[in-house]
């Protein structure tokens, strides 16, 4: 190559580089969170991202330490991250103008497939309980948070773990992920689409498989679909045909309270026919995306520590009564309010392998906490994982999986900040599923205390590396699977079990705030 050409190339780079870096610098304003990672202007964030992956927050927050706020700047997109935990409430409290909604339609579209006259009214107003997103919540949280539709769903999900347990009748060898995946999804959604669940249906649940690992990339929408996704695109076309059946045969009305609630608020909002069922595949998502893995660490952790195994099973054999017809009858309530360190190793999970990203869309421009220009259209983010290894706030041991963090008086003195655990997110849009997820993963942890043991088929507990997980999910998931073997246990042979609910529930766990 001739010294003319070298000089011409390097010329039209560094031209390049002058040009994006002042189109960076002057479309920054100076009261905007000071604008950090911009060597390369508009992609060294995509490079750390790609780097640290779901470490990058955390890395930053150790990073930029000074900064309560920063702004990161992408193609097309301003980024302000959230360092600061004294800031998450700031923008908690701003739900009507930091949007949580956008999010939700962008995912109905693009991962779901919903038409645009149902994103037209999803969008329509997303700021009140009128709105089809807020009217939502406001009508099925009542079935999914206490009460007698909990009870149902809880007492449906029992049969199935009872059922799948019996079948233990000696030492069973199974993939641990593959096994607890299999049971959750099973559970919940016969126990929240009934006796007509789709998801029993074993060319459905091979759809499920192909179209879940791709909804990360497809939320992104910046790829087309049928070329880049074509499989998932297809996996997400037959769900959507099984749900259009569920729908039409109006079996959704044997299905749960929420189910029902669900499908009578989209006819209410004139949610187009074939729009429905398209919305329906989003619930299985919502259902057991989380609790799956969420479940498989909280059973992991119990079962690879002697020592949490031992307390866990203390107090969870406090929780059953023998009756004259020679029945066991575990107390769920019992479980979420007087099991103090099995709470706090399952919030500890959440903690530990939560990965959250809690993102809000900028409406109008804003002046966040009377100091930081916010942009309209720019994108706030919040990471879980960027507040769960700060050990300003969780202490010096942060990186240890600690069983006995959340029980208040053995914590280090300090009562723990609600706002720093993130795992269900928080304010106005905290997770409305997170007692039917906790009530369901602990029952699955307690059956599996009180009526077996579990041994790595590997002699040791290895803990699986979780580099690979999807972060579209809010729980970390293993790179691979872990072969166990379940063995049932002399003294709850042959026993025949209850459920029963004597109170309140969830008392025992931390309200994130
Ligand atoms: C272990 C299980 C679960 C985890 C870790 C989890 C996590 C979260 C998080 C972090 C958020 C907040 C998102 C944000 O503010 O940006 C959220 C919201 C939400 N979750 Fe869950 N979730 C779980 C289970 C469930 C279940 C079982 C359901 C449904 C039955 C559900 C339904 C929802 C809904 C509808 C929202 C949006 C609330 C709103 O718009 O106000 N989640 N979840």
């Amino acid at each position: 190559m001739s010294n003319s050409v070298i000089v011409t190339a390097l010329g039209g780079i560094a031209a390049t580089y002058i040009f994006f870096w002042a189109v960076l610098h002057l479309t920054q304003n100076n009261s905007e969170p000071p604008l950090v990672s911009s060597s390369i202007p508009f992609i060294s964030p995509i490079l750390g991202m790609i780097r640290w992956s779901m470490d990058f927050y955390p890395h930053m927050r150790e990073r930029h330490q000074d900064l309560p706020i920063y702004t990161l700047r992408i193609p097309g997109v301003r980024l302000y991250v959230i360092n600061s935990l004294d800031l998450i409430p700031v923008v908690q409290r701003q739900w009507r103008t930091l949007i949580f909604a956008p999010i939700q339609v962008k995912a109905a579209q693009a991962a779901m497939g919903a038409g645009k006259d149902a994103i037209d009214i999803l969008k329509h107003d997303m700021v009140t309980e009128h709105g089809f997103i807020n009217g939502m919540v406001k009508v099925t949280h009542p079935t999914m948070s206490k009460g007698p539709a909990l009870n149902a769903l809880n007492t449906k999900a029992f049969k199935i773990f009872d059922k799948a347990l019996k079948q233990f009748e000696g030492p069973t060898t199974v993939n641990m992920f593959e096994w607890i995946g299999k049971k959750i999804m099973l559970a919940t959604t016969d126990a929240v689409y009934g006796p007509f669940n789709p998801m029993r249906d074993a060319q459905n649940l091979e759809a499920w498989h192909k179209y879940h690992p791709a909804l990360m990339f497809m939320m992104l929408d910046i790829l087309p679909q049928k070329i880049f996704f074509k499989t998932a695109v297809e996996g997400r076309e037959h769900l959507i045909r099984s749900f259009a059946k569920y729908y039409a045969d109006g079996s959704y009305r044997q299905g749960s309270a929420y189910i029902q609630q669900f499908v009578g608020h989209c006819i209410d909002q004139k949610i187009p026919e074939d729009d429905i069922p398209k919305l329906l595949l989003g619930t299985v998502f919502n259902n057991v995306a989380n609790t799956i893995p969420a479940a498989f660490w909280v059973i992991y952790r119990i079962f690879s520590d002697p020592v949490v195994l031992k307390d866990c099973r203390n107090e969870v054999s406090q929780a059953v009564y023998d009756n004259q017809d020679g029945t066991s009858t575990i107390d769920l309530s019992f479980i979420l309010n007087s099991c103090p360190i099995l709470l706090s190793t399952y919030q500890e999970v959440f903690r530990y392998h939560g990965i959250a990203n809690l993102v809000r869309v900028v409406s109008e421009d804003y002046m966040l906490d009377n100091k930081y220009l916010i942009k309209k259209g720019g994108l706030i983010m919040m990471s879980a994982r960027a507040q769960h290894t700060n050990s300003a706030v969780w202490g010096e041991n942060v990186g240890e999986f600690y069983h006995k963090r959340f029980i208040k008086q053995q914590s280090t003195g300090r009562n723990l900040n609600p706002v720093a655990f993130r795992g269900f997110g928080g304010g106005a849009t905290l997770c409305p599923g997170r007692h039917f997820a906790a009530s369901e993963i602990l029952l699955l942890a307690t059956l599996l205390l009180l009526r077996c043991d579990i041994r790595p088929t590997n002699v040791t507990w290895v803990l699986p590396p979780t580099a690979k997980s999807s972060q579209a999910e809010a729980v970390e998931q293993p790179d691979y699977d872990i072969e166990i073997e379940f063995v049932p246990r002399n003294e709850a042979s042959n026993k025949m079990w209850k459920i029963a609910f004597s109170g309140d529930r969830d008392a025992g766990l931390l309200v994130p705030k």
